[in-house]
């Protein structure tokens, strides 16, 4: 029995062992959160304080919550299946499958994932005729969402000016489609299981009372409305009081509330997550244990002062201080490429050293800022046969063989779903036309109607074409009743005509492979969460929810050990024994985009904390003076995060390759130039080395009396030496002497 507390620190054995108050742990990255948390819910069920049944974890993602099962049924002999842990999506969606009529919705509800809303949203505004210009679908997009996050629907938005007004009309109308196509987006997962909650005092009642702890991972990036439905089920909600009142003090049908968290991970901010949940929960929970862990046992010491000395420079911190007896281990390596794909063959690299000195291929992490930067390590990755995995990014189930796929699977299970109707009416071809397609549109809006409904009432060609459509998904409805769920797939793919349509293609051998993959994705889908279809509602509807809200992390090739590519967002909470971190540039990360907002920059440097605190052993920081991304050169200064380190604990490596041709010649050799001052600069003003151009600035717009207009792309020497070459065009590319040549800045 006392297995579960081996090993625990005191700090951390208080904390599992708590008496059953309301308690939160505030404590740094590494700190044994997670572990703690975990460890609490055997101890609760040991102890015979909770059954599994009436135990709510919320993690932070699908993967943790997988990881919280097995290492639960390692700890217990117990079934964890049906436990209540996953993430705040993957709760409510279950909660909704489970009551779905109350909840208003069709049993086979789809679920919109970004990128889907974003379509749904550009054919409404079609739809309607409303200016995209004036209204751009991703502001509205986000106008909506951040209304949802605050639990705000349109009937209750206020509205301060006529563009306002018109914004939440689009709002209502947008609600109105979704309702009709039988369609919810993240947002509403989470707004609809809130208002099922609150409205329905029997169901409330009734998960009030069958949820007798709920605990929640990383509580600083909860939102406001995920915070109220977290309250709700706690029952602290309306018609519910505690038995005397007062703060603390439980009373009947009322949960324990353990959250963990650590303010200065707090990097959701930009979808309206609040650390300010903290204090909330502190205050109206009478929150009378706030434990804080000081010791980290994740990172080597060098690793860990690099991220105490980074966040230091955070104000309005809740303060905490980590320390660890790991010893100081080995020094981070900071490296520069002249360009990205140098960066790249560097990482690349030192991967396949670590490899050969042993480390497991699942303990090496490649992370970035941004998605986009994946494609050149992957490219590198793959030349050099190095199996990986992307998490999140290029998703497979956001690939657009997938969604049409899914589309088609959608549509069989719920003809309203206009979304997908409009993906597939015509894909493949089939001769359906832009004005059919009108036509279509129209009619269903004319008759308040679903576009599968609307069919029957065109007549003319465009009748018969889409009739042909709607005939060929009634013949696939029935075709596949009675088939499991990866041959329906596997006949939906023949049938459709995908298969054959990218046979034809050049390029399709990728896509096919991918369609096969999902094929395989649904064989492992029933063989690893079989058992909780019925509850959500069939193999159909928890094959598709499982596809929206747990896009990437099943990776084609799954199975086999590789490295690991994310987004930093995206490797919260985890660890790995070597952490590269790629793309350290000013624009890139910090991310440009954080200049504009309020707090930005320490949002930004939260989440390069994250960044650090991933490593156990290992950390790798990278820059590249020129970086290709979407389809630009952008010349780029190292990230004023880098100078926030302190210099002891680094090591400058200079790149073994030699800069790529198609940018001429570097300025400088590799570690001298990460001396350069990186305070001025953002894309585009990355400096030369010191003053000695005279403020010209490699990317910068230059002309020449002779030659004309051109952009500056490399320099070197200095003084009188100093030179840049310049490509101006059709005038060609041209080295000239600064101290001659006649360049006016542009
Ligand atoms: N008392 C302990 N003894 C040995 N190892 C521990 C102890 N506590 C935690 N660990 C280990 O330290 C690592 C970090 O723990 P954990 O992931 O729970 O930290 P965390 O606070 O949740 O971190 P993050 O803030 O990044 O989510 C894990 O590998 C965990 O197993
Ligand atoms: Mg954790």
């Amino acid at each position: 029995m006392s297995d579960l507390l081996a090993g625990l620190n005191p700090d951390q054995f208080a904390a599992v062992t708590l008496p059953s108050q309301h308690a939160l742990i505030l404590a740094g990255a590494g700190s044994g959160k997670t572990r703690v948390l975990t460890t609490r819910i055997a101890w609760l069920i040991q102890h015979g304080q909770a059954n599994p049944h009436s135990v709510l974890a919320v993690t932070f993602t699908n993967k943790a919550a997988k990881e919280m099962l097995t290492r639960l049924s390692a700890m217990l002999p117990i079934n964890t299946r049906g436990m209540w842990i996953g993430t705040f999506h993957g709760l409510c969606n279950r909660l909704l499958r489970a009551h779905y009529r109350e909840a208003g919705l069709p049993q086979l509800f789809q679920i919109l994932d970004s990128g889907d809303q974003l379509s749904a949203i550009k054919r409404l505004l079609k739809n309607l005729g409303v200016d995209d210009e004036k209204f751009p679908p991703r502001e509205l997009m986000h106008f909506i969402n951040s209304h949802k996050e605050q639990g705000i629907r349109a009937g209750e938005a206020e509205a301060w000016d006529d563009w306002t007004r018109r914004r939440v009309a689009l709002y209502a109308e947008y609600e109105a489609q979704c309702q009709r196509e039988g369609v919810v987006d993240f947002a509403e997962l989470l707004l609809r299981a809130y208002e099922l909650l609150n409205r329905n005092e029997p169901l409330r009642r009734h998960y009030q009372t069958r949820f007798s702890h709920i605990l929640v991972d990383e509580f600083q990036d909860t939102n406001k409305l995920q915070y109220a439905w977290l309250k709700l089920l706690a029952g602290r909600g309306p018609g519910v009081l505690s038995a005397d009142g007062a703060p603390g003090a439980l009373g009947a049908g009322q949960a324990v509330v353990f959250a963990v968290g650590d303010d200065d991970q707090s990097i959701y901010a930009f979808r309206g997550a609040e650390v300010g949940n903290m204090r909330d929960f502190e205050r109206e929970f009478g929150v009378l244990n706030v434990i804080r862990l000081e010791q980290n046992y994740r990172s080597h010491g060098n690793i860990l002062d690099a991220a105490n000395a980074l966040i230091a420079h955070n104000r309005g911190r809740l303060g905490k201080n980590l320390w660890t007896d790991a010893g100081a281990g080995e020094p981070i390596r900071v490296f520069e490429g002249f360009t990205d794909l140098d960066e790249a063959r560097f990482i690349v690299d030192e991967v396949r050293e670590l490899i050969r000195d042993g480390v497991e291929r699942d303990q090496i992490a490649l992370l970035y800022r941004s998605n986009a930067q994946s494609r050149v390590l992957e490219h590198q990755l793959f030349s050099a046969g190095v199996p990986y995995r992307v998490h999140g990014g290029l998703r497979f189930f956001e690939r657009q063989e997938i969604k049409h796929a899914l589309a088609y699977l959608r549509l069989i299970a719920n003809a309203d779903d206009d979304t997908a109707f409009a993906r597939v009416v015509n894909f493949p071809t089939r001769g359906i036309g832009t004005r059919s397609l009108e036509a279509l549109q129209e009619a269903a809006h004319r008759a308040n109607s679903s576009l599968y409904n609307a069919a029957a009432s065109l007549s003319g060609k465009a009748g018969t074409a889409v009739g042909g459509f709607i005939r060929l998904i009634e013949k696939l409805r029935s075709e596949t009743a009675a088939l499991p769920l990866p041959e329906k797939v596997e006949h939906i793919i023949d049938v459709s005509g995908l298969r054959q349509h990218y046979l034809g293609e050049k390029e399709g051998g990728e896509r096919l492979e991918n369609l096969s993959e999902l094929i395989n994705a649904a064989v492992s889908f029933l063989r690893e969460d079989g058992d909780r279809t019925a509850e959500e509602g069939g193999e159909v509807a928890a094959f598709l929810a499982h596809a929206s809200l747990e896009a990437g992390e099943h990776q084609a090739g799954a199975g086999e050990t590789a490295i690991q590519l994310m987004t930093v967002h995206a490797a919260k909470g985890l660890e790995f024994d070597a952490v590269f971190l790629s793309g350290l540039e000013q624009g890139l990360f910090p991310h440009e985009n954080a200049a504009q907002e309020r707090d930005g920059l320490e949002e930004e440097r939260r989440l390069m904390y994250v960044a650090i605190t991933r490593a156990r052993k290992r950390l790798y920081l990278g820059w590249a003076q020129t970086r290709m991304l979407h389809g630009q050169t952008r010349y780029c200064a190292p990230s004023i995060f880098l100078d926030e380190l302190p210099v002891a604990l680094l090591s400058r490596i200079t790149p073994v390759a030699a800069p790529t041709p198609a940018y001429g010649r570097g300025y400088g050799a590799g570690s001298q130039a990460t001396s350069q001052t990186s305070s001025s600069g953002g894309y585009g003003q990355a400096p030369m080395a010191a003053d000695a151009y005279g403020g010209l600035r490699i990317g910068q717009n230059v002309e020449h009396s002779r030659f004309g207009q051109g952009v500056i792309v490399a320099a070197e020497g200095g003084g009188n030496d100093a030179r840049v070459q310049v490509n101006f065009g059709s005038a060609g590319v041209k080295w000239l002497a600064l101290a001659y040549a006649k360049l006016t800045p542009r």
